[in-house]
């Protein structure tokens, strides 16, 4: 049995009534402060459901969540981090609210741009800033919509609900439509595929309705306090209905680092916060595409005779290349661009001179028609003039 502990407080009783109003309150809220501070945060797992039944079983796997990502930690412009830091403190501050206005307590984010610029890493960030467990959701371990549901009434409060790179975890994209259209033309010329299809449908697959559902669903009402978070590295590609605001509140792209990124990088990698070198990596960054990834790994030192300088130094080599590999990838691109261009000029000329060659057959043929168009004509006139 648990050991119940207690303090004695002796006190004069002048003090009774801001000991009993005051003191015990505050006690009360540090120690449920402490208690959340202390909580060893989780990362969750779906298990496939073939795992689900027997004994101890549980529909998700969790381990302690311990990633060391921070918000002071994450490099990207400071205006848009103080934004989604205000942006989480009024959600995680907002139950009365949420219920004021009607809404289920719940926030969409929707994290997008090129891989290694840090989508990963700002849902750590989110996570330990909130004191919050994370839900990492797999969807294709997800049979069908019912077990959607049954995975996601399980998740707790206080908690953010992620599925990673959603463009590629199943068909959600912009593109069903067009399958769509596609496949019923498929059905109309062989209506077999259809059953075939049915089959391998209800085999295995979470649909766009039910994770709309699982977004917007009575579920999500049931103890509230819940972030969603996609990422995607094509944000073009997904289905509009599925980041459309209410859905995704918010959409923040993750972009290729700038100065200021860079700057918070070289503070947390070199403990540097100016250097001569600065200036030269501000032009540089400004005209090349690099992820915050590859400037991280160019400015850790891999050794111990790596001061800041010669970091920056490499990291300065290593935006240079970039930039050639950049620069000679755009030419081969306008090579070839203008080589495919050239070949369907080439082949439009081809296409003219069959289409000439046929008109001049018929030209042959119709000059016939005109001689003897003529010929009707000469008659009428004759005729008309015979008339007249
Ligand atoms: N904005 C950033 N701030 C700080 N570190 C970053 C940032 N972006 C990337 N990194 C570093 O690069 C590594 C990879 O980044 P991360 O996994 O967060 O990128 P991602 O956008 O989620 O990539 P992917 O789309 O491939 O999953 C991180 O561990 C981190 O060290």
């Amino acid at each position: 049995m648990e050991e119940k502990r207690y303090y004695k407080l002796t006190f004069h009783k002048s003090h009774r009534e801001t000991l009993c109003e005051k003191y015990i309150n505050h006690v009360l809220q540090e120690g449920k402060a402490i208690t959340v501070r202390n909580r060893q945060r989780k990362l969750y797992i779906n298990n496939p459901s073939q795992n689900w039944g027997g004994y101890r079983s549980t529909k998700w796997n969790h381990v302690t969540f311990e990633h060391p990502a921070s918000f002071d930690t994450l490099a990207m412009d400071s205006k848009k981090k103080e934004g989604i830091i205000n942006d989480l403190i009024k959600f995680s501050e907002g139950k009365e609210y949420y219920a004021k206005i009607g809404k289920a307590w719940k926030r969409g984010y929707l994290l997008y741009g090129p891989p290694g610029t840090g989508k990963s890493s700002m849902i750590a960030a989110m996570a330990n800033y909130l004191n919050y467990d994370i839900y990492d959701l797999e969807l294709t371990t997800a049979k069908d919509n019912t077990e959607l549901r049954r995975l996601l009434i399980e998740t707790t409060s206080k908690s953010i609900i992620v599925i990673e790179d959603i463009d590629c975890s199943l068909d959600l994209t912009g593109q069903r439509k067009k399958k769509k259209q596609q496949e019923k033309d498929e059905e109309k010329k062989d209506p077999a595929s259809k059953m075939a299809k049915g089959e391998e449908e209800s085999s295995s697959k979470v649909t766009l309705s039910g994770l709309l559902n699982f977004i917007d669903g009575l579920w999500s009402a049931c103890g509230g306090e819940r972030i969603i978070v996609f990422t995607t590295n094509y944000v073009e590609k997904l289905d509009p209905a599925l980041i459309r605001r209410g859905r995704m509140d918010k959409h923040i792209e993750m972009s290729y680092c700038g100065f200021e990124a860079f700057k918070v990088l070289a503070k947390n990698y070199l403990d540097v916060d100016s250097h001569e070198l600065f200036a030269t990596i501000d032009h540089l960054l400004e005209e090349t595409d690099m992820t915050p990834a590859d400037v991280a790994e160019n400015l850790m030192p891999k050794s111990q005779n790596e001061d800041a300088e010669t970091c920056l130094k490499k990291l300065i080599e290593a935006i240079k290349t970039a930039k050639e590999e950049a620069t000679k990838k755009a030419e081969e691109e306008a090579r070839l661009k203008a080589e495919k261009e050239e070949k369907e000029k080439q082949e439009a000329t081809q296409e003219d001179v069959k289409v000439d060659e046929s008109l001049a057959k018929d030209v042959v043929e119709n000059g016939v028609d005109v001689v003897k168009d003529d010929k009707t004509l000469g008659n009428e006139v004759k005729e008309n003039g015979v008339t007249a």
